[in-house]
């Protein structure tokens, strides 16, 4: 059994002094909810010795987030770069918590050995790096942070579209190797142009309004119909995108339909002399048909910022052992390369920390599951120093008919101040607080509710 599944009872009240921070500054629609319910008087709940909760922080995680996990008494072991899939599976054997970018595969294979596992959180936007099904499976819940680096990536893309209309990569790099070259020729303005953003989300929303400002018509294509910023205007499939935009920029998930989704046909539906910018993931955009295209000069230039392989750190690894069409790449004009630094700004990153930190510590000491991507969203209001004798009961647990009777049944003998229930998919979560109970009826209600075959993971706090 795991420390953090452990219900053993306190040895002395020292852990109260540690109080887990009850405030949570997510920008996100749950933050009203959670800071209106939580009381001044907050009763930490803490189910186990916080110093022995270990915490496995990957890919040069920002030091807000480490900050507040310390602050918590965890043990935290902190890595400035990802490992491989055989490299975790030895370090995440023991881990309660880890925190990841997007270079980390948390593969079915890597979850599996994670036994004690019960959180991990993407200090990132993308969750695509995780068996989010399998983690589900599993009770362990996924965090990430949904929009703090939008704006960050909204920014380098203007940014981008002006360096391409200008070709000012390779101006720079002529001047950096002492070469005098003055042309205006292919060299545009932005203003009067029309951008075709693909995935009208955060990010991709946030850059229409940035480019309408700059003066640019704004098209883009959604498989959700979404509502317009400004004058943007939604159309009705990416080929009508491809027909009409000068500039095109992908911001859609990496999933099962956006694989490959600007290939070779797409190319050929783009206008002569169009550019292109990938700042979303790096299989979204087929690369050897992206290098045809700015060899016959349909596509004027590009800027990729993602790869479909990317390297575990920083270091001289982007070469064509990691990607076979690396040196093609690298040989062409006009071609901005960046390594994935989309959402790499201080802002961003110091907002990630702490939006992701403080969710992986509410969801370890408090359970809840307000913002998790993988499983239902759960919670309760914390419980206060009045209630000094109640626990809090979690049951992750598997969604199959007659559960929750034979949960009430256990936990019906109790007093149960309030709960909790709510599923997705194959999986449940229960919440419930319940008065009036010691040590030896903790022991009892956690015993019990393990032996149901519907069980995945159970908790008690208090
Ligand atoms: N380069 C970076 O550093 C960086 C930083 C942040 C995010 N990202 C990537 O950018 C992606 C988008 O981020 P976001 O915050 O805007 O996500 P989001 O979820 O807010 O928006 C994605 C949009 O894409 C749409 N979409 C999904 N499938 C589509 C399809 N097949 N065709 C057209 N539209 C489709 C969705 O409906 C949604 O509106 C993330 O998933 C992440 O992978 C990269
Ligand atoms: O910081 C990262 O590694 C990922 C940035 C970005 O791709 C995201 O998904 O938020």
């Amino acid at each position: 059994m795991s420390i953090a599944r452990d219900i053993r009872p306190r040895q002395d009240d020292s852990f109260l002094a540690t109080s887990p921070n009850a405030s949570f500054h997510s920008p996100s629609s749950h933050s009203s909810v959670l800071n209106r319910t939580i009381p001044v008087n907050a009763k930490p709940l803490k189910p186990f010795a916080t110093e022995d909760i270990k915490v496995l922080l990957l890919e040069n995680v920002n030091q807000t987030g480490r900050d507040i996990l310390s602050q918590q008494g965890y043990q935290v072991e902190f890595l400035k770069s990802s490992l491989s899939e055989d490299q975790l599976i030895e370090k995440i054997r023991d881990v309660h918590v880890i925190g990841i970018r997007s270079k980390t595969k948390l593969t079915a294979r890597v979850l599996k050995e994670a036994k004690n596992l019960i959180v991990i959180g993407c200090f990132c936007i993308g969750t695509n790096q995780v068996d989010l099904q399998y983690a589900a499976d599993q009770g362990i819940a996924v965090f990430n942070s949904p929009f703090s680096n939008s704006r960050s990536v909204a920014e380098l893309v203007i940014g981008e579209m002006v360096m391409l209309a200008r070709q000012l990569g390779d101006r720079s790099n002529e001047m950096h190797a002492g070469t005098w070259n003055k042309v205006s020729n292919g060299c545009w303005e932005i203003r009067g142009k029309t951008i075709g953003i693909i995935g009208y989300g955060h990010i991709g929303a946030q850059l229409s309004v940035l480019a309408e400002a700059m003066g640019m018509s704004v098209i883009y294509y959604d498989v959700l119909n979404i509502m317009s910023l400004g004058t943007a205007r939604q159309v009705k499939t990416l080929d009508d995108l491809l027909a009409e935009a000068d500039f095109i920029t992908c911001h859609v998930p990496e999933i099962a339909e956006t694989k490959g989704m600007i290939g070779q046909p797409q190319f050929e539906k783009m206008k002569k002399g169009s550019y292109l910018i990938n700042a979303s993931r790096g299989t979204v955009v087929d690369i050897p048909a992206l290098i045809d295209a700015m060899r016959s000069g349909k596509v004027a230039g590009a800027a990729l910022d993602v790869y479909p392989n990317e390297p575990a750190g920083n270091g001289d690894y982007f070469n064509s052992e990691l990607n076979p069409w690396g040196a093609d790449l690298r040989s062409l004009k006009n071609l901005i390369l960046t390594p994935h630094i989309g959402g790499s700004t201080e802002e961003a990153q110091k907002a990630i920390g702490v939006e992701v930190a403080q969710a992986l510590v509410r969801y370890a000491n408090e359970g809840s599951t307000l913002g998790a991507v993988n499983l239902p969203e759960v919670f309760l209001r914390s419980l206060t120093m009045d209630e000094p004798d109640h626990a809090r009961v979690i049951y992750i647990h598997k969604n199959i008919p007659g559960v929750l009777r034979k949960v009430n049944e256990i936990i019906g003998d109790h007093n149960v101040d309030k709960q909790m229930t709510d599923s997705r998919g194959d999986v449940a979560y229960l919440m419930a607080d319940i008065s009036n109970v010691d040590a030896a009826t903790i022991k009892d209600l956690y015993t019990r509710l393990e032996s149901l075959p519907s069980r995945i993971m159970t908790r008690v706090l208090y």
